[in-house]
């Protein structure tokens, strides 16, 4: 399968969005007329330079206002296609885009709009270009594909074929199975697009929010399957119209575009039951240990926060400064080395999170499938890390290792010589691992998650922090035992802002933990000395009224420092946060009763609360 993109999803001049689009590797580009009219370079020049990079000249769009037109303006609309034809005769381009018409001029009788296709076929032939008509979303008379087809249907002319737009289609709910109805050839090419679910005019939903497939809520998925099995056996091409895109590196753009196509291309083949150019995403994931970088002389103030956690030293390495601390089935890694990856993570970022271990059922598998995808694999000679397993580039450069399922006992063994420390055997477990990114890169973590490891969303977060905005996305796998969540902000002095500048970058910026008994195990939290978030006594009197508390529950709760929520349907949810390490990460303890979500309704309280510490000096020892 070939594989375009249109130059309109990437940011800078088109000299620059070529190049990056050959860069990422694809096959060809849909060339966006806005691009070209606002380039120096001619069409004969730009022929050279896509000649150059190796891409081929997929599509020329749009051609607008054609069909459908009353008197002058009809022969103003042939005019014009004729010099378009022209140029694209130099630029290389055999196949151009016609949208259907938004002219408030334009007359929606059936059988002028089938002639003057007719017309064009003609017209095209003579220059050997195909025709495609593609139904915009907000139309004035044609806004639905499948009228697109019939249309294409009944003009019946060889140089005449329609445009799928995923987004187009998927946006006002058409049934994708639809697209059954026509013959692969009759398909000239195929646009993708992705968005978030949102009710939202058509017209500026499609022109703002548009996002790579698997980025949004639309089953693009499907929607290829359907066009595959048509035998289309042309390009797929990706059409983003995107404010982040825009102000966004067109290298980083155009890489993620193609891990959107190679993603959205396998799942469809799987829908399929075709053969698939990668591995599965693994049928279980779940976190194994979290390793913190810091320097020596801050070792004894993270030893002490782990203690008072309820963790205990198990192990130790036997040459490197590396130590491990377990509760519970959780496992933390402190990373002091005064060299390697954590050492590298750690003069570029500060004391940090700098890996986390995932146990799949095949790590070979997941590596091949990242690689599919375009996800570095980090060797040994790049990092010389800590644990002799392959491992990923994540978020903020922090590294994924990758855990064979039948490893885990012999990693520990062959890592760690045992303190004869023994662990509590209260349970604990990682509930998620809550990241923070640059706004710019939301979208592209998003994407990572759910192509390489098949993690679903469900639905995003406003959340109110007191300094702005932050969004928060969760990401979680079919069975629950990976839990992803990505906060991001646009306003500067959010917590999530203050994160990613402090932090230089993203990263993880806590870790949940799970205990089937949060008041049991906050006492003996506080007994062993640990610093939690306060929590107003306002919360608590507003939850025992919305979820008809009784005064002991409450107040236990507020005494506690901890949040509440229930789902309504018998899940509910509570929730401690331990104050910032450095103000940098922090820790979490949730308790989960056949309750989904996150605590959304705590995150604006818990980000209030938080803020009070905004100008506290960074060490308050
Ligand atoms: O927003 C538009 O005008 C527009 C133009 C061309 C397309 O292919 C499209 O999907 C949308
Ligand atoms: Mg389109």
């Amino acid at each position: 399968m070939q594989f375009g993109i249109a130059t309109v999803s990437l940011s800078g001049t088109l000299e620059e969005k070529l190049r990056a689009a050959a860069a990422a590797g694809f096959d060809g580009v849909e060339i966006f007329e806005n691009d070209l009219i606002a380039s120096p370079l001619r069409p004969r020049e730009v022929r050279a330079m896509l000649d150059d990079l190796g891409l081929s000249c997929m599509l020329y769009q749009p051609f607008r206002d054609f069909e459908g037109m009353p008197g002058a303006m009809r022969q103003r609309a042939f005019d014009r296609a004729a010099a378009k034809f022209d140029l694209m005769g130099e630029l290389g381009a055999r196949h151009i885009l016609v949208c259907s018409n938004c002219s408030p001029h334009a007359l929606g009788e059936r059988n002028r709009i089938v002639a003057d296709f007719q017309q064009l076929g003609e017209l095209a032939a003579t220059h050997d270009i195909i025709v495609g008509y593609e139904a915009l979303a907000w139309g004035r008379h044609v806004f639905d594909h499948r009228d697109a087809w019939s249309i294409v249907e009944q003009v019946d002319h060889p140089n005449v074929g329609i445009i799928l737009d995923s987004f187009h289609s998927l946006s006002r709910g058409i049934p994708s199975d639809s697209i059954r109805a026509i013959p692969g050839d009759k398909i000239a090419f195929v646009q993708l697009a992705d968005a978030p679910k949102l009710d939202m005019d058509l017209l500026y939903w499609s022109r703002h929010f548009r996002n790579f497939p698997g980025q949004g809520g639309l089953a693009v998925e499907a929607y290829v399957a359907e066009i595959l099995a048509t035998g289309y056996s042309g390009p797929l091409s990706l059409e983003i119209f995107n404010d982040r895109f825009r102000g966004w590196s067109a290298d980083l753009i155009a890489a993620d575009g193609l891990r959107s196509l190679r993603h959205v291309e396998d799942a469809a083949l799987r829908l399929l039951d075709r053969p698939a150019a990668a591995p599965t995403p693994p049928a279980h994931v779940r976190p194994e240990f979290v390793e913190f970088t810091v320097g020596d002389e801050d070792v004894p103030a993270l030893e002490r926060m782990f203690g008072s956690l309820g963790f205990v030293r198990t192990g130790i390495h036997p040459t490197k400064a590396v130590s491990r601390w377990q509760a519970g089935s959780v496992n933390l890694v402190v990373n002091a080395q005064a060299e390697g990856f954590g050492h590298d993570f750690r003069v570029a970022h500060g004391p940090s999170i700098c890996a986390v271990g995932l146990v799949v059922p095949d790590r070979d598998a997941v590596a091949a499938r990242a690689a599919h995808l375009g996800i570095r694999t980090v060797d040994d000679g790049d990092a010389p890390g800590n644990l002799a397993f392959p491992a990923l580039r994540g978020i903020g450069g922090s590294l994924v290792y990758l855990i064979g399922a039948d490893d885990v006992d012999a990693m520990w063994d062959s890592e760690f010589t045992p303190t004869g420390a023994v662990v509590d055997d209260a349970p604990l477990s990682i509930d998620h691992l809550a990241a923070v990114v640059r706004i710019e890169e939301y979208l592209s973590w998003q994407l990572y998650w759910r192509s390489l490891f098949g993690l679903q969303q469900s639905f995003q977060a406003d959340v109110i922090d007191p300094s702005g905005l932050v969004l928060s996305q969760p990401l979680q796998s079919a069975d629950g035992a990976l839990r992803v969540t990505l906060n991001a902000s646009e306003a500067l002095g959010t917590l999530s802002s203050r994160f990613v500048e402090h932090n230089v970058g993203g990263g993880y910026q806590h870790i949940a933990l799970a205990t089937p008994d949060l008041l049991a195990r906050t006492a003996s939290m506080a007994q062993g000395g640990a610093e939690i978030l306060p929590i107003p006594a306002n919360y608590h009197d507003d939850i025992a009224a919305r979820f008809g508390l009784d005064d002991r529950r409450r107040d236990a709760l507020a005494q506690a420092n901890i949040f509440y929520d229930a789902d309504g349907n018998g899940g509910d949810y509570l929730q401690l946060y331990s104050r910032a390490f450095h103000k940098r990460f922090f820790f979490e303890f949730v308790e989960r009763h056949d309750y989904e979500g996150y605590g959304a309704p705590n995150a604006s309280i818990r980000l209030a609360s938080q803020e009070r510490y905004k100008y506290a000096a960074v060490d308050p020892d």
